[in-house]
């Protein structure tokens, strides 16, 4: 199990509105991951995705609201929800200079499980080429094969993992993601296309979307 008995959830999300630049993206966000569950949020370009992700790692401090992991409020929280996390960013996060396997080994892997995860990401026979000459797919797919490594932190939070991967790609990952799931592991991810899984929520960032004439306003809802 892997909520506190404190509280039967991972993460909460409480009433959150996220800002940039001073420009409100949405509002009045919530929801509550437990173990075993997954939240796929939607939006068109530039509704907030990658920076309601970024608040939820804490690297955008720019919101109200309230978000908890096992119980406790961030910031207090931090250390702890940063030590069970994995998170992989819009950008792949793959150095370029280093080959796959150097790559995978980095974030600490042994040779023979980042051997295993390539080749579940069909890298097998790329391991030693270096990621700046592989394409874009195949580097979103050495970024992702830390997902599929023997032991992975308890919560995945992941922006667009499903981008730039043919479809035997998504397949594969969809498959992971299920595995994580059933293990007790759970997921916050970003993405455009219907994913099918399990105990999956959606959220939607225009149902949370903030007048912005209203905003202009000074936030009076002037057609009543
Ligand atoms: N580098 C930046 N500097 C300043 N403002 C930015 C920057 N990137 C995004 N924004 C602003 O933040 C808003 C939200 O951007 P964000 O990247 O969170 O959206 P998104 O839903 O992830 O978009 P996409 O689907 O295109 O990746 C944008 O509408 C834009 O106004």
């Amino acid at each position: 199990m892997l909520a506190t008995s404190e509280s039967p959830y991972l993460l909460q999300v409480r009433d959150l509105s996220c800002q940039r630049d001073g420009r409100q993206l949405f509002a009045g966000l919530s929801f509550a991951l437990s173990a075993g569950s997954a939240v796929q949020i939607g939006g068109a370009n530039g509704a907030g995705k990658t920076t309601l992700l970024r608040t939820l790692i804490g690297s955008a401090g720019d919101y109200s609201g309230q978000i908890l992991w096992r119980g406790r409020q961030f910031p207090a929280s931090l250390p702890q929800f940063r030590e069970s996390l994995l998170y992989i960013g819009h950008r792949a996060g793959v150095r370029g200079g280093l080959t796959p396997l150097e790559n995978l080994t980095w974030y600490g892997a042994d040779r023979e499980a980042a051997m295993q995860a390539l080749e579940q990401v069909d890298l097998f026979g790329f391991e030693d080429s270096l990621c700046q000459h592989l394409s874009a797919g195949q580097n979103r797919r050495v970024a992702l094969a830390r997902l599929f490594l023997t032991a992975t932190p308890p919560l995945w939070i992941l922006d667009e993992p499903l981008a730039a991967l043919d479809v035997a790609g998504v397949a594969a990952l969809q498959g992971q993601m299920a595995v994580h799931l059933s293990r007790g592991g759970a997921m916050v991810f970003t993405s455009h296309q219907p994913v099918a899984l399990a105990g999956l929520q959606r959220v939607e960032l225009a149902d949370y979307a903030v007048d912005e004439f209203a905003q202009s306003a000074g936030g009076e809802h002037v057609f009543g």
